[in-house]
């Protein structure tokens, strides 16, 4: 069985970070393992409360993992604030981690800070270049490479810009813009687009969460990236598709809709 690690913070409400990832590697008939960066109080309408773990414990947790039960894939959401990355960097290197993806989680959809913003430049220097691809929403790609994104060009643009600093493939996604839910690949060369009709669902709670460790999962089966993004969009778009409808506010995706 492929194993796949996430660490990423706890959503308390089960719809996006370690509960929606631990839900989509399940799903895709994995193994998976998660190293906690924070205890997040959240739910569907709102973030109230951030409990940040130690550096240390971090650390700890990820030894704990890579000298047992070594994971085919890893993936990265939320990380909360620079020493935890300093701490996430060192130990992946340290164990060589193979086939890492990074959400460079910020904001939630409901629009909480869950990144410290002094961290952001230890998220660009130390972690984002361990990443074999990154998948920034919008506001954090504008956030990484300081321009505004307003349409596919803009996209094109962020995406190579991004990409020469972090030197690795950036996966734009779309789902902030309007019309259909484009998401741009670059991988060095020519882009690729994935493009899925928009659904009319207002609850996508987690679906940044859900798509990254759909891919962390397709690439431990080992599929090439563009394939594994490919894949993981069509189960995301599937679990969104599901119209699964709970909460009082953004609620969050049916991960069991099917791989
Ligand atoms: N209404 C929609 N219909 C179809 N696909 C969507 C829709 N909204 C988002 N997506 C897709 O969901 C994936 C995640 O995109 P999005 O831009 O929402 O990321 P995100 O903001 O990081 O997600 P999150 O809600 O977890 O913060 C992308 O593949 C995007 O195209
Ligand atoms: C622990 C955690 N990680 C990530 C997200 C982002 O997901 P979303 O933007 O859908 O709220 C979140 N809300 N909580």
């Amino acid at each position: 069985m492929k194993k796949v690690l996430t660490i990423a913070g706890s959503d308390c409400s089960g719809g996006a970070g370690i509960q929606a990832d631990i839900k989509t590697i399940t799903v895709h008939g994995m193994y998976a393992m998660s190293v906690i960066t924070a205890l997040t109080a959240q739910n569907t309408t709102g973030v109230y409360g951030i409990f940040e773990a130690a550096p240390e414990f971090v650390g700890q947790q990820m030894d704990c993992v890579f000298s047992d039960i070594r994971p085919d894939a890893v993936k990265i959401g939320m990380v909360s604030n620079a020493d935890i990355i300093r701490v996430i960097a060192r130990k992946l290197r340290e164990y060589a981690a193979e086939n890492i993806v990074v959400d460079p989680v910020m904001v939630s959809t409901s629009g909480s800070a869950l990144l410290s913003p002094a961290a952001q430049e230890a998220l660009v220097e130390e972690l984002l270049p361990m990443g074999r691809v990154i998948t920034p929403n919008i506001p954090e790609a504008e956030a990484l490479c300081g321009k505004k994104i307003e349409n596919r060009r803009d996209m094109r643009r962020a995406a190579e810009s991004i990409g020469e600093k972090t030197g690795g493939a950036v996966l734009i996604k779309g789902g902030h813009l309007e019309g259909e839910a484009c998401d741009l690949l670059w991988d060095g060369g020519e882009p690729c687009w994935f493009i899925a009709p928009r659904i009319e669902n207002p609850n996508t709670h987690g679906t940044g969460c859900t798509l990254s460790s759909a891919i962390a999962c397709a690439l431990a089966a080992g599929y090439p990236l563009g394939e594994a993004v490919k894949r993981a969009k069509a189960y995301l778009t599937k679990a969104l598709k599901a119209g699964l409808d709970l909460g009082k506010g953004s609620g969050p995706l049916n991960h069991m809709a099917g791989v």
